[in-house]
């Protein structure tokens, strides 16, 4: 068992691709030769939303922000992660809805709202041990066929010490692809709970039984290891994000984009628009005043496109 343990997301995530460093096997699996770290746990104290940066790694802040918004509107419906990414058709049996949808498993699908039911069980019995989330059913291992099987199975949830501390229950785990949305997606779940307990967000725990980088990936990991530190010591955006992405969060869903609330909110996904159709770096003007944000366009568009911010 590995444990990766910090109060950083970016520099944690960074150590997990580290691991991958040294000579681990090749396995096979479903979709192609890994190298199989075992099970993993992370377990990461921090005020941020959990979406680690590192220069170099090029991750889809629009996608990350796409699939936290249709989590929370606990939808199953392909199109608006078809809007960001062409070919996350590749994932749907029907080419309409996921099988495996996060959010649809937690506020729909089984006809309960399970984040209401955690509330309810920690505002009544703070003590409990009995506040869990199932995305994981009986009913996947009778459809093991299916494109889209929920890797993350549970999240279960504790007060302790005046925070909300959470922990992630994962079958099957991408560091490079999977790792750094699964923070994402699953720390909103935490945050919301936690600020309708009025407690403050505590821990995030994520524990694997397999941590695994496709031999496909690995080049691409090995530079990233190769150049070095994390730039900027780890940039974190604060957990607060969420309040404005919970706010527009049918607007972002709904691709009703030019009427999103949230000023950066509404620059990212208008600006990234306007890029989709010009592919130029001048659709994205004004992202000095989002510096944040602009960081993971910036490293996105040096990444996939070959051009710059120059931030
Ligand atoms: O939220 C997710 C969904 C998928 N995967 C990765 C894990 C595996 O590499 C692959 C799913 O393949 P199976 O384990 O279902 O074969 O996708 C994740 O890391 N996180």
């Amino acid at each position: 068992m590995e444990y990766f343990i910090g109060d950083n997301y970016s520099k944690t995530y960074y150590s997990a691709l580290k691991a991958f460093n040294s000579g681990i096997a090749l396995t096979e699996s479903r979709v192609g030769d890994c190298y199989d770290l075992s099970t993993a746990m992370f377990s990461i104290s921090s005020l941020s939303c959990g979406l680690p940066f590192i220069k170099g790694r090029g991750l889809n802040i629009f996608f990350a922000i796409m699939e936290v918004a249709w989590i929370y509107t606990g939808s199953n419906e392909l199109k608006p992660l078809q809007t960001i990414i062409d070919s996350y058709g590749k994932y749907s049996e029907d080419s309409i809805s996921l099988y495996g949808a996060y959010g649809y498993r937690i506020f729909n699908k089984f006809g309960v709202n399970q984040v209401e039911k955690v509330i309810e069980e920690l505002l009544e019995n703070p003590y409990s041990r009995r506040a869990v989330i199932s995305i994981y059913t009986a009913e996947d291992l009778n459809n093991l066929t299916s494109l889209d099987i929920p890797c993350n199975i549970s999240l279960l949830f504790k007060i302790r010490n005046n925070q909300l501390d959470m922990t992630v229950l994962n079958r099957s785990n991408d560091v490079y692809k999977g790792v750094p949305y699964n923070f994402f997606v699953f720390r909103l779940i935490q945050f919301y709970i936690s600020r309708e307990l009025n407690v403050k967000v505590g821990l995030h725990n994520h524990f694997t039984d397999s941590l695994h980088l496709y031999k496909k990936d690995f080049p691409k990991v090995a530079n990233l290891i190769k150049q070095g530190e994390v730039i900027k010591g780890g940039l974190e955006i604060d957990i607060s994000f969420f309040d404005e992405i919970i706010v527009d969060s049918a607007n972002i869903v709904g691709l009703n984009w030019d009427s999103i609330n949230s000023k950066r909110l509404r620059w990212l996904f208008t600006s990234y628009k306007k890029f989709k159709e010009i592919k130029n770096v001048s659709s994205f003007e004004g992202h000095n005043e989002f510096l944040e944000l602009s960081w993971f366009v910036d490293d996105w568009l040096q990444t996939h496109h070959d051009i710059s911010l120059d931030l």
